[in-house]
């Protein structure tokens, strides 16, 4: 087996190139709720890196007027921990993943990289073929964590 690559070694390429692991990951259309996801069709093992959320990286006063501007549908995009706006659909792979606040695969990391903030998903556990990727979108009483899909009626 060729020498595992470092985690932080492999999202600095992947940030530094603007490149998402293709061979890895795929996107696929989930439902009319849920919409589109990425899956892993490879494995990661724990602690890799996964796919970097990228966007445009803009400050306070501006992401004040990006939310005026934008529908919420786009709103959701804005990761806010300064601000990465990824509600371009640039056809990177970070922007498509979902949230899942109680069993998430992957969790966000800020590195920096050149001076500049940048913010990556890490495997938590093994991630299997097949498995979506999913990390834990934080505090927010997101609409769809509680409201029931048709799937969770029919169990009931
Ligand atoms: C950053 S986008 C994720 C990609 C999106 N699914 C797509 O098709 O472009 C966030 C949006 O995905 C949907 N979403 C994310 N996680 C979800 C979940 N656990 N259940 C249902 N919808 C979810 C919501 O519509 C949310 O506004």
């Amino acid at each position: 087996m060729p020498p595992r690559i470092s985690p932080l070694k492999d999202a600095m390429h992947h940030v530094v190139s603007k490149t998402d692991k293709t061979f890895k990951l795929d996107v696929k259309y989930i439902n009319a709720v849920k919409g589109r996801g990425l899956f892993a069709k490879g494995t990661f093992c724990k602690g890799d890196f996964v796919v970097e959320y990228r966007g445009d990286l803009i400050k306070d006063a501006e992401l004040q007027r990006r939310r005026k501007r934008y529908h919420a549908s786009c709103a959701v995009y804005m990761f806010d921990f300064k601000c990465i706006d990824a509600s371009r659909e640039d056809g990177s792979f970070g922007r498509i993943v979902n949230d899942d606040h109680k069993h998430p695969n992957c969790k966000m990391k800020k590195i920096d990289i050149n001076g500049k903030p940048h913010l990556c998903l890490f495997a938590l556990d093994d991630i299997k073929e097949g498995e979506e990727i999913a990390y834990d979108y934080g505090g927010e009483d997101y609409p769809w964590r509680t409201q029931m899909t048709s799937v969770d009626v029919n169990s009931v």
